[in-house]
C-alpha cells in the first residue's frame, strides 16, 4: 500500500531567463504547481504541473489545474487506498481528460512509491539506461543571424539534437541557412499544428533539409490529415498534441499518421500511461522521444527517469536548468554533460528539493490532511 496522510499544493511562480517564443506567443514567466504527498513515515513524494497559464498548447491551465486537483482528483485519489500507482490511471478515468492535471498527482505517487520501495523512479518504472541523450528545443529567434548563433552555442555545448520552432513564414529560409551552416546536425521542426493540407506543396519543400522529422506539423487534434501528409513526404512525422492517451497512439500507428511519438508525461496523464505508450511503441517500431513542457527541476527529473527506458532512442528535451532558470527548485540541478544526463540512482527522482528556493518562488499553498 501507499498511504497518503498529507498532500500540499505549492504554487510558484517562476521566471524564465530567456523568453520561449513559439507559433503561438512568448512564455516568460512560468507557473506551476508542486504537488508533495507524505506518508507519514518520513517520506516525501513530489509531482509537477505542467499546464502553461494560458490553454494554447492544450485546453487546459494553471487555474483548471488547480481546480481538478482539489475539487477531484485529491478526493478521487483518497476515495479507497492505493496499492501500486498503475492504479490512479484508472481510478482517475471517471475525469475526461485534464491529462497535466492528473499526471501531475500521479507522479507526486509514483515517486513516494519508489521511496518507500528505497528503488530509484528509474527502476520503478523499469528504466535500463543509465545515461540519456539529450537534445534541445529552440524557440523562434528574432532574427536568422541570431538563429544560427544560438544553434552554434548548443552544438557546442553538446547538444545532441536540435528542435527548431517553425511556422509559415518562418520555415524554408532559417531551415535553409542552418542546414547550410550546420550540414551534419541531427535537426528537427516542430510546427505547433501552424500548416493545414493546403500547404502540401509547401511542406513537401521540407524533405529537401534531411530533418530527423517534423513534429506536429497539421492540426492538434487530427490524425487523418497527417496519415495522407506523411504518405505525401519523406520526412518522418511526429505527433505531439494529437496525442494524449495510448488509445490516440494506437490509432495514430495504425492509420500511418508517424513514424515517430513525443511522449510527454503531462499530455498523457501520467507516468503510468507513458510508459505504456512507449512500450507499445517498441513493439510497433515506432520511434519515441521525451518532450518537455519547460519544466522546473521536478518535471524534468520525472522525464528524466522516464527516458531511461529503453525505447527512448531520440535525444529528449531533457537540457540543463542553467538554461532556463537563474535558481532550479532541486539539488543539484538538471547537469547536461556533453550531451548526456546520468540518470541518478538515488530514491524516487534522485534529486533533492532546494526546500529554500521552493519557499522563494511559492506564492500560495494548500495543505489537505487525512
Ligand atoms: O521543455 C523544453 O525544453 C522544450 C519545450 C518545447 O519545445 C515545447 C513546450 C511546449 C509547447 C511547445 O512550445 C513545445 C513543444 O511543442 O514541444
Ligand atoms: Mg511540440
Amino acid at each position: 500500500m501507499v498511504p497518503i496522510q498529507k498532500i500540499t499544493l505549492h504554487k510558484l511562480r517562476m521566471q524564465m531567463k530567456n523568453p520561449f517564443q513559439t507559433s503561438f506567443g512568448t512564455l516568460q514567466n512560468k507557473e506551476l504547481f508542486i504537488i508533495e504527498i507524505e506518508d507519514g513515515e518520513g517520506n516525501h513524494g513530489y509531482g509537477e504541473s505542467v499546464a502553461f497559464t494560458e490553454p494554447w498548447y492544450t485546453e487546459e491551465t494553471v487555474w483548471t489545474t488547480e481546480h481538478m486537483l482539489i475539487d477531484f482528483l485529491i478526493p478521487l485519489l483518497m476515495e479507497k487506498p492505493i496499492n501500486h500507482p498503475r492504479e490512479i490511471t484508472e481510478r482517475f478515468s471517471v475525469i475526461r481528460r485534464n491529462n497535466m492535471a492528473k499526471a501531475s498527482i500521479e507522479g507526486a505517487v509514483w515517486d513516494l512509491y519508489a521511496k518507500r520501495k528505497g528503488i530509484s523512479l528509474s527502476e520503478a518504472l523499469g528504466g535500463s539506461q543509465q545515461t540519456i541523450d539529450v537534445g534541445i528545443s529552440l524557440g523562434i529567434a528574432p532574427t536568422t543571424e541570431e538563429l544560427l548563433s544560438r544553434v552554434q552555442e548548443k552544438l557546442d555545448a553538446g547538444y545532441k539534437r536540435v528542435k527548431l520552432k517553425i511556422k509559415p513564414g518562418f520555415d524554408i529560409e532559417p531551415l535553409t541557412e542552418v542546414r547550410k551552416k550546420f550540414p551534419t546536425a541531427q535537426l528537427m521542426a516542430d510546427a505547433n499544428s501552424a500548416y493545414t493540407l493546403d500547404d502540401l506543396t509547401h511542406l513537401k519543400r521540407l524533405d529537401a533539409f534531411n530533418l530527423m522529422m517534423i513534429e506536429q506539423p497539421l492540426g492538434h487534434d487530427d490524425i487523418v490529415d497527417h496519415a495522407f501528409l506523411q504518405q505525401a513526404i519523406h520526412t518522418p512525422i511526429c505527433l505531439d498534441e494529437s496525442i494524449n492517451s495510448f488509445e490516440d497512439a494506437r490509432k495514430a500507428i495504425e492509420l500511418g499518421s508517424c513514424k515517430v511519438i513525443n511522449i510527454k508525461i503531462g499530455r498523457v496523464g501520467g507516468l503510468t500511461e507513458a510508459k505504456r505508450i512507449h512500450d507499445y511503441c517498441a513493439e510497433k517500431g515506432i520511434t519515441v522521444w521525451c518532450g518537455g513542457m519547460l519544466e522546473a527541476g521536478v518535471g524534468r527529473a520525472h522525464n528524466i527517469a522516464l527516458t531511461s527506458l529503453p525505447n527512448f532512442t531520440v535525444p529528449g528535451d531533457t537540457a540543463a536548468s542553467a538554461l532556463y532558470w537563474d535558481q532550479d527548485i532541486i539539488k543539484p540541478e538538471v547537469m547536461v554533460d556533453n550531451g548526456e544526463i546520468t540518470v541518478p540512482t538515488g530514491r524516487g527522482i534522485g534529486y533533492d528539493i532546494d526546500h529554500e528556493a521552493m519557499e522563494k518562488f511559492t506564492i500560495a499553498k494548500k495543505v489537505f490532511e487525512f
